[in-house]
């Protein structure tokens, strides 16, 4: 065995030592000191390696709570689009001051086998993406800085200077697998530049679009295990990176498994004396029959419920309120039947194994309180919460925010707006209302980040459409006159796009060439 002098297992034992007391303290500055650890920074240092390299996307981490926390006290929020593509973030940059990587957009446009159901894309698939729009924001600062500087004090005020280091805040999705992917995602997102990482509690996989269901969630337990490793993955890596903890549980209908008791409460049953669904089913594909209407007919006929609805429909309001001084917050189905059992004398009918589907999931009934449950569980190792929704009630939100204000008076909120939302008045969006609602999130319930994901979809293509058209009906008249005429003018809008402008970085290029033949910064 290698001989190791006391001199080197005292110099290790310190840096060891040291390296705790320098997380301890970490972890009392302002950008991390609200955040509540399950472990000790013995644990964190255990766990690094000798030397932690700075994270390249802490200065941004710390310049986006920055501003989020001024948002959060000014009762404003930071707006912006999902993008994927350096070219629209530098244009961006003039109005916007944050950028977002979805993962949705990502699947279309970085994935050579294009598309976002199922989140089925690779793990590496967003990484990627925020690599090469870190590098183009650090390399449109360096140009523009270049630029500016090759210019006199006094000229310099003509000249443009747009932010566009602006934070990343990128989408973890689900964490693409097991804990160590989770972790292994997570290290790429902030080393890549990653200013924020989302993460949800959706099921691998299972992020339908088109079939009309719900969609599946993890039980509690793996959802907190998911945000439980990504903070400690930044922790080990000292990074400042902003842990936005959304949860898709809204609509969702199916649970993957039942192994954790807080879930028990909204997990449905049949009540009814029916077949499993799923033989039900195929029953009807073997007789040639639709498996969709024979699974439409089950549930009409299955008598679907909780196990509290079920308990409450054979009770008197005596025995109800017995069998609820009984349960609380993660009372298990078997202590819930117990506890029916003592009110009412008898056995409750209630069967979850019945409605199970053809994957094992367990459908699922959820509620603003499930959310809030969820929401807050988690919030003492995240930044910021967001409940994610397909087709927003108002009431429901104002009901998830205040309700976690009531809890977290200081907390934030993160929100991202669809594409396709009807917005409809009997889901509390009057005109007024909708016309505001940016505002009314940001001011009412702390929404300081809200993200437009589809814009690049929806407003790109339009953009392309309305071009494409013109192009091939005008040819290059059309062209001069629509296109190329405004973008050299940069009227109205501050185009950016020909080599004479130092958007292209013409003027650094000739830079470097200066300066390798020994040439002085000249400025003009
Ligand atoms: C925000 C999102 O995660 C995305 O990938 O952009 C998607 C967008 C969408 O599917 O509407 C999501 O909200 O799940």
């Amino acid at each position: 065995m290698q001989y190791q002098s006391n001199d080197f297992l005292e110099a290790e034992q310190k840096s060891f030592d040291d390296s705790v007391r320098a997380i301890e303290e970490w972890w009392k500055t302002p950008r991390q000191q609200h955040i509540k650890r399950p472990y000790s920074a013995k644990t964190i240092a255990a766990l690094r390696g000798s030397e932690t390299l700075p994270c390249v996307s802490s200065d941004a981490a710390l310049k986006l709570w920055d501003m989020l926390r001024e948002h959060r006290a000014k009762g404003t929020a930071e707006l912006t689009f999902g993008a994927t593509d350096p070219v629209a973030v530098s244009q961006m940059a003039k109005h916007m001051r944050t950028v977002y990587v979805s993962g949705g957009l990502s699947g279309f446009s970085e994935n050579n086998y294009p598309g976002m159901d199922h989140a089925d894309y690779p793990w590496d698939t967003v990484p990627k993406v925020v690599d090469k729009i870190f590098r183009s924001e650090v390399w449109h600062d360096q140009r523009q800085r270049q630029f500016r500087m090759s210019h006199k004090l006094e000229d310099r005020t003509s000249l443009e200077s747009w932010d566009y280091l602006m934070p990343i805040i990128a989408d973890g999705d689900m964490g693409f697998g097991s804990l160590t992917t989770t972790l292994k995602s997570t290290k790429a997102l902030a080393e890549f530049g990653a200013a924020g990482i989302h993460i949800d509690d959706l099921a691998i996989g299972l992020k339908k679009f088109t079939v009309g269901q719900g969609r599946t969630v993890v039980p509690t337990s793996e959802y907190a295990d998911r945000v439980k490793a990504i903070r400690l993955q930044l922790d080990i890596m000292g990074a400042e990176t902003l842990l936005f903890a959304r949860c898709d549980t809204d609509h969702a209908e199916f649970i993957t498994s039942v192994v954790d008791p807080r879930d028990h409460e909204y997990v449905l049953g049949a009540t009814k004396d029916v077949k499993p669904l799923q033989q039900v089913m195929n029953d009807a594909i073997t007789s040639g029959n639709s498996a969709l209407e024979a699974r439409t007919r089950w549930i009409a006929s299955a008598g679907l419920k909780t196990f509290d609805e079920a308990v409450q429909d054979v009770c008197n309001n005596d025995q109800f309120n017995k069998y609820q001084a009984q349960i609380s917050y993660g009372t298990s189905l078997s202590q819930r039947r117990a506890a029916a059992r003592a009110a009412t004398g008898a056995d409750v009918a209630f069967d979850w194994e019945l409605p199970r589907s053809q994957n094992g999931q367990y459908m699922f009934r959820q509620t603003v309180k499930t959310i809030v449950e969820r929401a807050l569980l988690v919030a003492p190792l995240s930044d910021l919460s967001w409940s994610r929704m397909d087709s927003p009630n108002y009431h429901d939100i104002k009901e998830y925010h205040e309700t976690m204000l009531s809890h977290l008076p200081e907390r934030m909120f993160a929100f991202a707006w669809g594409g396709e939302w009807p917005f409809p008045e009997s889901a509390g969006w009057t005109p007024e209302r909708r016309k505001n609602a940016s505002a009314i999130m940001a001011k009412d319930f702390g929404v300081v980040w809200q993200v437009q994901p589809m814009y690049m979809i929806q407003g790109v293509n339009m953009e392309i459409e309305r071009s494409a058209e013109m192009w091939t009906e005008e040819g290059i008249g059309g062209y001069y006159e629509k296109i190329q005429t405004v973008a050299v003018s940069r009227k109205p809008f501050k185009v950016d796009g020909y080599e004479k402008m130092s958007w292209c970085g013409g003027h650094l290029s000739d830079a470097f060439f200066a300066a390798v033949s020994g040439e002085e910064i000249s400025q003009r």
